[in-house]
């Protein structure tokens, strides 16, 4: 990567971005890495910095990166606070696929962080419209979600937003498209009957509200819903595209992720050509 001695430094979350930033890694694991060091250097800045993460396979490189960094002092996270994007309803918090439980395995435990760093809605609550809107608070209070990390379904979903969910929603209960409970399966002992139908998740616009939005998509199933979220229309049929709406959003695609893009040229030469310290 080219260094510009003569441009001036400023924080990336300064600089006033006008596109999503597409960078595109040879492999998932190089993805992870450069997430990873996105979140150190968050972290280094703002110690108490609130993540938001999501479930999945796609984030694991992410989490395994930053436990490592962790784990040789390349970083301290141990004020780290971690935000849910979404959850099932219904499934006890303490069943293995509860995404709280997941991100339990794979988030707060390799961070050495405990329960009260913790934040997610309540999948269990009598009252799901009010689980919902005491999360939005929750949020809120906590200053907002600094760097949000995303996945991406193959219809384009972010969090649980299914497609044509409204570009401006709120943390509320979604209903579960076929087939993302089919791709889902896989946790369910491929019983697709064990899925869920409803889930909790954050809305478009509580995503947005992010300060930095980071979406990883890895592997051939993802190009058709990236290349429709980066270079086709704003339109809530594919939710990820919403993306092209804020401020300071990358999305980090490996090569069979990308196939599909027809500026790949572009967004090669211009992440090539960026200054190393501005991050990503
Ligand atoms: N709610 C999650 C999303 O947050 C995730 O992005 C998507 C893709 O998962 P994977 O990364 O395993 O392809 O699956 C689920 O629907």
């Amino acid at each position: 990567m080219r260094v510009h001695a003569h441009t001036p430094r400023v924080e990336t979350h300064q600089i006033g971005r006008t596109s999503v930033e597409v960078v595109i890694v040879p492999d998932a694991r190089a993805g992870g890495e450069l997430i990873a060091e996105a979140m150190a250097q968050l972290l280094r800045r703002k110690p108490d910095a609130v993540l938001g993460v999501a479930t999945g396979s796609t984030p694991l490189p992410v989490y395994e990166a930053l436990a490592a960094k962790v784990r040789s002092g390349g970083v301290d996270a141990s004020r780290a606070r971690i935000a849910q994007l979404d959850e099932y309803v219904g499934l006890p918090a303490d069943h293995p696929e509860s995404y709280r439980s997941v991100l339990g395995r794979q988030v707060l435990q390799p961070l050495g962080l405990g329960p009260g760093a913790f934040m997610g809605p309540d999948g269990r609550a009598a009252d799901i419209p009010a689980a919902c809107a005491a999360y939005e608070e929750t949020l809120e209070k906590a200053g907002g979600v600094d760097l949000q990390l995303l996945g991406i379904g193959t219809d384009g979903h972010i969090g649980f937003n299914e497609p044509c969910s409204s570009l401006a929603s709120r943390t509320r209960i979604k209903t579960l498209t076929e087939q993302t409970r089919v791709d889902n399966a896989r946790f369910f002992d491929g019983d697709i009957e064990q899925v869920p139908h409803h889930v909790i998740t954050q809305g478009i616009g509580t995503i947005l509200a992010a300060r930095h939005v980071v979406l990883l998509a890895t592997g051939a199933g993802k190009a058709d819903a990236v290349a429709a979220s980066v270079e086709g229309p704003v339109a809530a049929v594919c939710p990820a595209s919403a993306l092209q709406l804020h401020p300071h959003a990358t999305v980090v695609v490996d090569e069979a992720a990308a196939a599909e893009l027809k500026l790949a040229d572009y967004f090669r030469h211009t992440f090539a050509a960026k200054p190393d310290w501005q991050g990503i």
